[in-house]
């Protein structure tokens, strides 16, 4: 099986683990690349953006109990401004194109939560305040390279009181109920509890230039890697103002299974 892996901090301890089972091939790239990858068939399993499963729902399965996300503050995804985020109307935004899911994410907080009207850009130099995702994100926030730092993770907390889901395991759908999607599956449960356990074992081999040992440690006991009801009510009010802003055509039915 060809394994899509998200390059950043946040995931990790888990492919870490999943390494050492030796069973599996793996592609690394960025989130907006991975969604490419699997819509195109070039993996066959991926941790990729929430939204990605629901522009094309029928193409795939959700694999149960595991994601990427936030139950409150996430610190790697994050509006860095200059100004207040109340003052940024009309002002120009840009948004990282390594992501899918917190794009819409953003646009949904300016519109609902924060009430602001902004324009995007992807020219960096030409904006107001910037969207960053993963790794730069990570490193903005614990640098203070910006004067007014906005953890999505925490305001979607805020406005929603659920937990945000960034990524999804998801597979293509024709490996719905085989042997090796039960494995992978049972794999991640396992992989999922016992990394939690032994965190700083982890930092022997993984260093982050900008980040303090403390630091990474911290970062990785806040990301959140379940998949409970509460996190699927979060990603059903996701889709559905998703929706509502027209970023997806359809609310998808979800297909959670192995
Ligand atoms: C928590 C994060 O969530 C990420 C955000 C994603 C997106 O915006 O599409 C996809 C996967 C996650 O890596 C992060 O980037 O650190």
């Amino acid at each position: 099986m060809k394994i899509g892996e998200i390059r950043y901090a946040n995931v990790y301890p888990i492919f870490y683990y999943l390494k050492k089972i030796k069973e599996y091939d793996f592609v690394r790239g960025t989130p907006s690349f991975l969604n490419k990858m699997i819509r195109e068939g070039g993996v066959d399993v991926g941790v990729c953006s929430s939204i990605e499963y629901a522009r094309n729902p029928g193409k795939y399965v959700i694999i149960p109990d595991i994601s990427i996300s936030s139950v409150g503050d996430v610190k790697s995804v994050c509006l860095f401004s200059s100004r207040k985020i109340e003052n940024l109307e009309n002002a120009t935004v840009f948004l990282t194109e390594e992501s899918g899911t917190s794009v819409v994410l953003l646009k949904i907080l300016l519109k609902y939560y924060f009430n602001v009207k902004v324009s995007f850009t992807n020219n960096f130099d030409d904006s107001d305040a910037v969207l960053l995702i993963g790794d730069k994100a990570l490193f903005s926030y614990y640098n203070n390279d910006y004067k007014y730092v906005y953890d999505l993770g925490f305001h979607w907390f805020q406005f929603s009181g659920y937990p945000f889901v960034f990524a999804l395991w998801i597979s293509d759908s024709k490996w719905e109920g085989t042997e090796d999607i039960k494995r992978l599956h049972k794999n991640l449960v396992n992989i999922k509890v016992d990394s939690q356990k032994n965190l700083a074992a982890l930092l022997e081999e993984y260093s982050f230039k900008g980040l303090t040992s403390y630091q990474i440690l911290d970062y990785w006991d806040i990301i959140n890697y379940n998949l409970t009801e509460k996190h699927i009510c979060g990603l059903i009010k996701f889709y559905k103002l998703a929706r509502e802003i027209g970023e997806i055509k359809k609310f998808p039915p979800l297909n959670l299974s192995v």
